[in-house]
């Protein structure tokens, strides 16, 4: 066993052009732990993602995983991945892409235990073009775990699922951190991330800006929600400190940074607040309010 975290970051940064996509991350990994990378679109999670797998050139900063570099991790099978636009060949079987896949592994997966694992029984006879959304993505679990990665990177593994298939992916990535994989992933489903990640690393702009447990990132944040019933002519989204307005028949919740001086400012207004409730921000409060900045654009 080495000591050297699943994954290390040192300094990362990352830029297309004049683009700063990922601007020095700092961030270790320890070996067994589920990672949630959250953050809004264009935040720099595949970036990230595509980093770690030495698939883009860095600016400046490091990469380690299990201690080497990336690209030897990836050719001795020690991370697999599911990006976000991984490709398969359209015309092949699924038990041939398996085949080839496997066999460019030093130590591939037992393939009988990796069909069970993926959930991919009774798809090795079909074309790869023939799959729905949801099958293309468990076969693409198949083909990330070929090679028996303790490393696993998934940028929106579950974009194509529908519920049930979401459900039992997680129930299957649960059972692969009981079996001591670390699994590093990229969701926008943020109620994902609150349910199975032991740690939620939030990124915007590139910049890491918070680090922690879902609880101590939800606990960590002023954000809160406060709710109550209004005519829907009343203009509630200028008022200081909302981040986010919904408006559910003539119930309103507004997600507020700063819930004191949204609230002074709807009684300094003389309004009626029936129904009134000021709860704790759930984690998609929370990573709305660390990444979209107090007044921005609602
Ligand atoms: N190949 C590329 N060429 C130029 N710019 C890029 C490229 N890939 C990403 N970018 C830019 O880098 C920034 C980070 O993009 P990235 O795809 O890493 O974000 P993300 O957090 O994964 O977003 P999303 O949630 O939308 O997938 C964005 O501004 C994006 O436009």
């Amino acid at each position: 066993m080495t000591s050297s975290p699943a994954l290390g970051v040192s300094g990362l940064t990352v830029r297309y052009g004049d683009t700063t996509a990922v601007d020095s991350l700092d961030l270790s990994i320890p070996a067994g732990q589920t990672v949630a990378l959250l953050g809004p679109n264009g935040a720099g999670k595949s970036t990230v993602v595509n980093a770690v797998l030495g698939l883009v050139p860095t600016a400046a900063g490091t990469v380690e995983v299990l201690g080497g570099r990336p690209r030897d991790a990836v050719r001795a099978g020690a991370v697999g991945a599911m990006l976000q636009h991984g490709g398969l060949p359209s015309e092949a079987r699924v038990g041939e892409v398996l085949d080839l896949v496997r066999r460019s592994f030093p130590a591939p997966w037992p393939l009988e235990d990796l069909v069970a694992t993926a959930g991919i029984e009774g798809l090795l006879a079909r074309p790869v073009e023939a799959l729905s959304g949801g099958q293309r993505q468990r076969v693409l679990l198949a083909v990330a775990l070929a090679g028996a990665p303790p490393l696993l990177l998934l940028d929106e593994p579950t974009s194509a699922m529908d519920v049930e298939g979401r459900r039992s992916f997680w129930t299957t990535m649960r059972g692969l951190a009981a079996r001591g994989h670390t699994i590093v992933f990229a969701t926008h489903h943020l109620d994902e991330a609150d349910a199975v990640a032991d740690r939620v690393v939030v990124i915007a702009d590139g910049r890491l800006v918070a680090d922690g447990s879902a609880a101590q990132i939800k606990t960590g944040t002023a954000a809160r929600t406060i709710s109550f019933t209004a005519a829907d002519d009343d203009p509630l989204d200028v008022l200081p400190g909302v981040t986010a307005l919904d408006r559910r028949g003539d119930t309103v919740t507004l997600t507020t940074g700063d819930p004191e001086t949204t609230l002074r400012a709807l009684l300094v207004e003389g309004r009626r607040l029936p129904d009134l409730e000021v709860r704790g921000a759930s984690l998609e409060d929370a990573v709305l309010s660390l990444t979209r900045p107090i007044g921005a654009d609602r």
